[in-house]
């Protein structure tokens, strides 16, 4: 059976829903059910807990539940991941480790989840390379494999055996280990052809290792654990690479996005490595890093349970503890560093971020990579929460933004946590501001040089001025961005974007632009010139296509940046038929924007019966760090429309 991939971007309909990848009828139900009841490689749930055996069918319910666990089994056998999904980008990572000549013939014969490991299981893994998320992907080294609960000497009986064949052919997902390490892990997770464990200790330090995938180079990373900043790092799930030098940071999220483009792009791969020009692509360019390696992110939003129905008494009994301590004892020192004013936290409260591998919210005071005004915010927010829990019925998530106070030069920062309230932001010369709760780049130490970046790929300075483009599109424009830092450099500018709130500010910030006074600068220059015509509208973003038909095509620059599903295909075939002589692709997600270049790259470009044949080509690529200490990098891809020589 051959596992079939797609690199089409998805369709309106088809994004709503996951596709099945293996064409098998579905099985009879009731054999599914006996075959689940009695099935001896259960995998742990999503809790991380082990599986409870089905029961006989005792009771008409339980008979109906056991059907259920067996359909969502066996779905989950027939049905691959969402191609360009976070599980499809993990599937790849792990066909790297195992093979896919491998994976084909387990999923052929149906063992693909049968699962070496118990629940729990000690086992000493090499790291072979770290996938996509950042997560170090390896293998169990040794014969025995476990060296905790596992088996003892007398157990590695014929079943034993086969599950320690089997462990050289599944994949052990461990983040926070690095490649060539060997490290002891416990297993906490099964599912196809791969598990998750928890990272327990570095066994060996990493040694040089045979690269695993051939066809892309993966630099070298190196541990220092002194680099560290965070007090929390590794119990949340928060960052991926603390302990990774910056320079290693910004080499890896480029071979990333090599990998994704090699992986998910559907274009011709041959001899290219993201060092060279290839038949499709061009070398892809270093990275570029933030200012800012912590206190960067302006946003965070912490969320805490709802309270448990004992927490009225536990408040009540924690309270009266806390009192009968401050009342001075024989030890009067003992008193004297409690403060009465003190909130008190109870201490089922949790109010921070998933922890790492889990669901649980884990109580988080403060973040390293956030600024330090939203640290601030942070802890009088915690505090407000723990005065008020009693009264939340719900669990809730919060919002913290770093904004300006006012719009003057000499505006502080400040944080922001009402969601309606407006946000204020300098990008280089221009203002923006938008609702708290609405969209906006979480890293601003990073954007001039992002802005700066498109603006020079829109205008390389070897072109010569017919070619200059005058028309700027900013189609997913959000509250405005790059069609308002780029505005001084076009006639005519038009953005389009979803969300009507984003829109209305879009607006406002290009009045704002218009009428504010760039800082250091001649009073009489505000930052976009009144000649400038700048539109917005609120809609889908292939719907801006018909309201720029007047645009000359070849000096029209067309910047997309959308959310990290992509763009769906309508929004494609409007953009290869509209024409606009350059592109820029930003994207927060290099997997969905190589599927999506692919696609754009395949076709012929321009209205029907034109007379000549155009297509996009890449000029650049390159990724900016707007994340660091984390796995993500945003994408910065630039298209030019050539004539193809026949
Ligand atoms: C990654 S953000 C980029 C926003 C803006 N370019 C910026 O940098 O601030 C993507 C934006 O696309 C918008 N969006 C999502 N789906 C859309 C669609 N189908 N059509 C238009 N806009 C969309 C979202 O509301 C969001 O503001």
């Amino acid at each position: 059976m051959e596992v079939s991939r797609s690199h089409t971007p998805p369709s309106d309909v088809e994004s709503a829903a996951k596709k099945p990848r293996l064409d098998d009828g579905v099985a009879d139900v009731a054999a599914v059910a006996a075959e689940s009841s009695s099935s001896a490689h259960a995998i742990p749930n999503s809790n991380g807990e082990p599986p409870k055996a089905a029961a006989p069918a005792a009771s008409s319910k339980a008979t109906r539940r056991a059907l259920r666990v067996a359909r969502q089994r066996e779905r989950e056998r027939k049905i691959l991941p969402e191609a360009c999904s976070s599980e499809d980008v993990l599937w790849h990572d792990v066909l790297d480790v195992v093979g896919k000549e491998y994976a084909d013939a387990q999923i052929e014969a149906g063992t693909e989840f049968d699962t070496p490991f118990s629940y729990r299981d000690q086992v000493k893994v090499r790291v072979k390379s770290l996938g996509m998320g950042g997560v170090g992907v390896g293998i169990v080294e040794e014969d025995e494999g476990v060296v905790g609960n596992g088996a003892s000497e007398q157990d590695v009986d014929m079943e034993h055996q086969s599950k320690i064949a089997r462990r050289k052919h599944w994949a052990v997902l461990v983040p926070f280990a690095l490649p060539g390490e060997l490290v002891l892990v416990r297993v906490y997770r099964s599912h196809r052809l791969h598990s998750m464990a928890d990272f327990l200790e570095i066994l060996e330090p990493a040694s040089p290792l045979p690269e695993v995938n051939t066809h892309t180079p993966s630099p070298s990373l190196t541990r220092n654990d002194d680099l560290v900043r965070c007090r929390y790092f590794t119990k949340c799930g928060g960052c991926q690479f603390q302990m990774v030098p910056y320079d290693e940071q910004l080499a890896w999220k480029r071979s990333s996005i090599v990998r994704s483009y090699q992986r998910f792009s559907g274009l011709d791969m041959a001899g290219w490595d993201g060092s060279n020009a290839g038949p499709s692509l061009p070398r892809v360019a270093e990275t570029i890093g933030s200012p800012l390696q912590y206190g960067y992110r302006t946003k965070l939003t912490p969320h805490f349970d709802k309270p448990p129905s004992t927490a009225k008494k536990t408040v009540a009994l924690e309270q009266a503890q806390r009192q009968a301590n401050l009342q001075p004892g024989p030890d009067a020192a003992d008193t004297a560093e409690q403060d009465p004013d003190e909130v008190l936290v109870p201490s089922f409260l949790k109010i921070g971020f998933n922890a790492q591998g889990s669901k649980n919210v884990m109580d988080i005071e403060e973040c390293s990579i956030a600024t330090p005004v939203i640290n601030e915010g942070m802890t009088t927010l915690r505090k407000m929460v723990a005065r008020n829990i009693l009264n939340y019925k719900k669990g809730a998530s919060l919002l913290l933004r770093d904004s300006l106070e006012g719009t003057s030069d000499e505006s502080k920062h400040i944080c922001v946590t009402e969601p309606n309230s407006t946000i204020t932001e300098r990008v280089g010369p221009m203002l923006f501001t938008y609702p708290a709760s609405s969209f906006f780049q979480n890293n601003n130490a990073v954007l001039p040089e992002l802005v700066g970046y498109v603006k020079d790929a829109i205008f390389p300075p070897t072109a010569p001025d017919s070619q200059r483009p005058t028309h700027l599109v900013d189609a997913y424009c959000g509250s405005g961005l790059f069609a308002i830092s780029l505005a001084p450099h076009f006639s005519v500018v038009s953005g389009i974007e979803l969300s009507s709130a984003s829109i209305a500010s879009a607006r406002k910030n290009a009045d704002l632009n218009r009428t504010h006074r760039i800082p250091g600068s001649d009073p009489a220059t505000p930052p976009i010139p009144a000649s400038t015509s700048i539109t917005f509208a609120s809609g889908t973003a292939h719907t801006i296509f018909t309201s720029v038909t007047d645009f000359p095509r070849s000096q029209t620059a067309l910047i997309i940046d959308p959310p990290r599903k992509g763009c769906d295909e309508n929004f494609l075939q409007q953009l290869v038929k509209f024409g606009a002589g350059t592109v820029v692709y930003v994207s927060c997600n290099v997997v969905t924007q190589a599927r999506d270049i692919g696609w754009v790259l395949g076709r012929d470009v321009g209205e029907e019966g034109e007379g000549k044949r155009r297509r996009y080509e890449v000029e650049s690529l390159r990724g900016f760090d707007l994340f660091p200490q984390t796995a993500h990098v945003e994408g910065v891809a630039v298209l030019r429309l050539q004539d193809v020589v026949e």
